[in-house]
């Protein structure tokens, strides 16, 4: 592992620490920020902020990675596609949290192995886009980054990258972080709660099959508890969070060196993702990830070469350290069955094993007519099954899935069993960037996923 006290020379024969080599580097998708004193002010606050996640915590994780990249757990990522800062309420924390640890009931249930439970939460505030500018009539103005960068209100005003919300990215992460370690930590993931999960989301034909499975488990957990088991290790779940390293100004003053080992570690979430956008293998992101400890997910679409891939591997994992490297597919349904293959042949003949994990959104965007960014559901099904076929033809482990979601009843995505239709889209769209799951889609996801785990 390439360390942060490894100097770099530069040409001009100054040294700096590696841990900002990514400053030479060509860079993509950060904003204009109109005054870099400003920046560098807010970045210097952050680095004197406490870290939000723990060393140990990190190294935890990794282990719990390992274990699914050799197909004895499966990892769970869900979440917002943009974070907002309006959104950070206690009833929508609430609502993903409880929608992700139904998910991880389920495929439990399903899979009888582990479920890593992660969060696209407490961070998920930064967002690469297709195009600098959004022209509305005949105003163009610079597109919305998300919240951590500028406002969603279509004025110059709003659009303008303000500083002040990289602090205030910071404070909103804190908080989120502190709901989820107050749901997960403190009784209410109890898995003797697995009833309480389901109540408060509109009655749909998923919450009818879920409340059939938490009546066996609840069962069960009665059984056991009746036969002298003790149940104490079932008031606190694992909960880890991660989110896109996107934006240098909020990523690198959140790097710290731990006092245990003297290595770095990105303390703004445990696990971290380059996009599909911003990761060139000579560029700003990957650089500056492959000098972090923390376990790493990289974004793949259907265009990843295995030579693309093998050079990932080499420059984020150089010493194959299990668990630290998931490669996340998002091929798109209509070709996932042809790209991905060839990379899981080429990863079986290769020295390393890295955690393979589904995005069956990214890859599945779709424009209605009146304007909606959305996607099908059957689609998003086609491209989970697409991954998994794949995985079986190969014998590799297909390990986990990566989704948009969303605890609140909203209408983004088209079809699931209350056949959402473009009409409705209109009804209740509230995401400000990709379309997310309802709960009921990522409900009927899990059903579906743990059948294929089954399989
Ligand atoms: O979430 C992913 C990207 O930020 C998003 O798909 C970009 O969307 P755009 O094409 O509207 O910019
Ligand atoms: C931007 C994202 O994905 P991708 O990099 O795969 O487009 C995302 O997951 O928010």
């Amino acid at each position: 592992m390439t360390n942060v006290t490894d100097p770099v020379v530069l040409a001009d024969d100054s040294v700096i620490s590696g841990l900002d080599y990514w400053r030479e580097l060509p860079i993509k998708q950060q904003p204009e920020w109109p005054d870099a004193d400003a920046v560098g002010r807010a970045s210097a606050q952050i680095a004197s902020f406490p870290p939000l996640v723990f060393a140990g915590e990190v190294d935890i994780l990794r282990e719990r990675l390992a274990r699914a990249a050799s197909g004895d757990a499966f990892l769970l990522q869900g979440g917002d596609c943009a974070e907002t800062f309006a959104g950070a309420t206690a009833d929508q924390i609430r609502n993903r949290v409880k929608t992700i640890l139904q998910m991880a009931v389920v495929l439990t249930y399903g899979a009888s192995m582990p479920v890593i439970k992660m969060g696209r939460m407490a961070g998920q505030f930064a967002k690469p886009r297709s195009s600098d500018t959004e022209t509305r009539g005949d105003v163009t103005l610079p597109a919305y980054r998300g919240d951590i960068v500028n406002g969603y209100d279509f004025t110059p005003e709003s659009r303008r990258a303000d500083p002040n919300r990289l602090v205030q990215g910071y404070h909103m992460a804190a908080s989120t972080l502190n709901l989820i370690r107050a749901f997960t930590q403190g009784g209410f993931a109890d898995l003797r709660q697995v009833h309480s999960w389901n109540k408060g989301f509109a009655a749909n034909p998923a919450n009818h099959q879920y409340e059939q499975l938490a009546g066996q488990i609840d069962k069960a957990v009665r059984f056991m508890e009746a036969a002298g088991a003790d149940f104490d290790e079932l008031k606190r779940v694992e909960f880890y969070t991660a989110h896109e390293g996107l934006l240098m100004d909020y990523e690198r003053p959140m790097t710290r060196i731990d006092s245990r080992t003297g290595t770095p570690y990105n303390t703004s979430a445990h696990f971290i993702w380059i996009g599909e956008r911003t990761r060139d293998l000579d560029g700003a992101h990957v650089d500056f990830l492959s000098r972090v400890r923390n376990p790493i997910g990289v974004k793949l679409g259907p265009s990843t070469t295995p030579q693309t891939m093998h050079e990932l591997i080499e420059k984020l994992d150089p010493d194959r350290e299990p668990g630290r490297l998931t490669f996340i597919t998002r091929m798109g349904a209509g070709k996932i069955r042809d790209a991905l293959p060839p990379l899981l042949e080429a990863i079986k003949a290769a020295d390393a094993n890295p955690l393979w994990v589904t995005d069956p959104m990214h890859g599945n965007g779709i424009t209605t007519p009146n304007g909606y960014k959305t996607r099908r559901f059957d689609d998003v099904v086609d491209e989970v099954k697409g991954f998994f076929e794949s995985h079986r033809a190969v014998g590799t482990h297909p390990g986990g899935i990566h989704v948009e979601l969303t605890g609140d009843d909203v209408t983004e995505c088209l079809g699931g069993s209350e056949m959402l239709d473009e009409a409705s889209l209109a009804t209740r769209y509230e995401s400000l960037c990709d379309p997310r799951l309802n709960h009921m889609q990522s409900l009927e996801l899990a059903f579906l996923v743990a059948e294929e785990l089954g399989k």
